[in-house]
């Protein structure tokens, strides 16, 4: 991919759409709801469809890879034709893959992903650093490469994620004592450092987590957090869990503006609904 790093194109593009990054998640569930089969051709009219009403307005589209691959190579197709059609559109695209290995074969996920001329490559995908954060430095290099981001889990939305992410470890340079979820923060804000106008390695920090006792002051990076709607979460709660920290999130839900569909025109005001909620609790 040619032109500018991640995070000065998810700047540029928060800035004109503003910041709600909407998920395409198939639930089963959702095709009985929209009149679908549970099947390929299902799943293609209901990503499509998402992608029509979504594509040209909002900031950041984020395709659930699990649903798509629930469907064999033909759903990863599928998925295929989302990242395209969505990035033709204007939309910015986040795969939500949640992928993380040791360094040999993250440098594979790296090439699947954040690859030039890959059909499942994104502008960001998400990872997890629970192998290591160091594990993660293909993916980092080839998104640095490619003008692509990353989105490292810190502090998940799903109550399970406390218990390993409030433990306690050394932390970058010694300090001691610091959880697992800000030794992340800090070791994504070194990768960061003296990025303009953001860096490209962003972190998922749930909004339903309340206080999260994180310093993101150092980040410098965007913060992904999903959990609005359906996991509980409104607008007035980021303000919470975020602070000072709120300009650089990207509020993300799914089930709660999919529920309005299949009609196109009602999903898309769904969704500048929830936007412009979001905007007017920023102010
Ligand atoms: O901490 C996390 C990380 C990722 N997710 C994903 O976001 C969506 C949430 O969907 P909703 O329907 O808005 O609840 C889903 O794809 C999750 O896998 C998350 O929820 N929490």
């Amino acid at each position: 991919m040619s032109g500018a790093p991640f995070g000065a194109r998810l700047t540029e593009s928060v800035a004109a759409r503003g910041s709600l990054c909407v998920g395409i998640d198939p639930h089963p569930g959702l095709l009985d709801q929209w009149g679908l089969p549970r099947d390929v051709s299902g799943l293609e009219r209901f990503a499509l469809t998402c992608v029509e009403a979504f594509a040209g307005d909002i900031s950041v589209l984020k395709p659930q890879s699990a649903f798509f691959e629930a469907y064999g190579s033909r759903g990863v197709a599928v998925l295929e034709r989302v990242i395209a059609d969505a990035r033709s559109a204007g939309a910015l695209v986040l795969l939500d893959v949640k992928r993380g290995d040791i360094g040999s074969t993250m440098a594979a996920y790296a090439q699947a992903y954040l690859s030039d001329g890959s059909p499942l490559a994104a502008d960001a995908v998400t990872v997890s650093p629970y192998l290591g954060f160091g594990s993660l430095d293909p993916a980092i290099e080839e998104a640095a490469r490619t003008g692509r981001g990353l989105f490292v889990l810190a502090r998940t939305s799903n109550p399970e994620g406390a218990g390993v992410q409030h433990a306690r470890v050394d932390g970058v340079g010694g300090a001691s004592g610091v959880t697992v979820a800000q030794s992340i923060v800090d070791q994504a804000a070194a990768h960061n450092a003296g990025a303009t106008p953001l860096g490209s390695i962003g972190l998922v920090v749930g909004a339903t987590v309340g206080r999260a006792d994180l310093d993101l002051s150092a980040l410098n990076g965007p913060l992904l957090a999903p959990g609005l709607g359906a996991q509980g979460a409104g607008p007035a709660d980021l303000a919470a869990v975020f602070g000072d920290a709120l300009p650089a999130v990207l509020p993300a839900s799914a089930r709660d503006v999919l529920r309005h569909g299949p009609d196109v025109a009602a999903l898309r005001s769904a969704a500048l609904r929830v936007r412009d909620e979001l905007a007017a609790a920023a102010r």
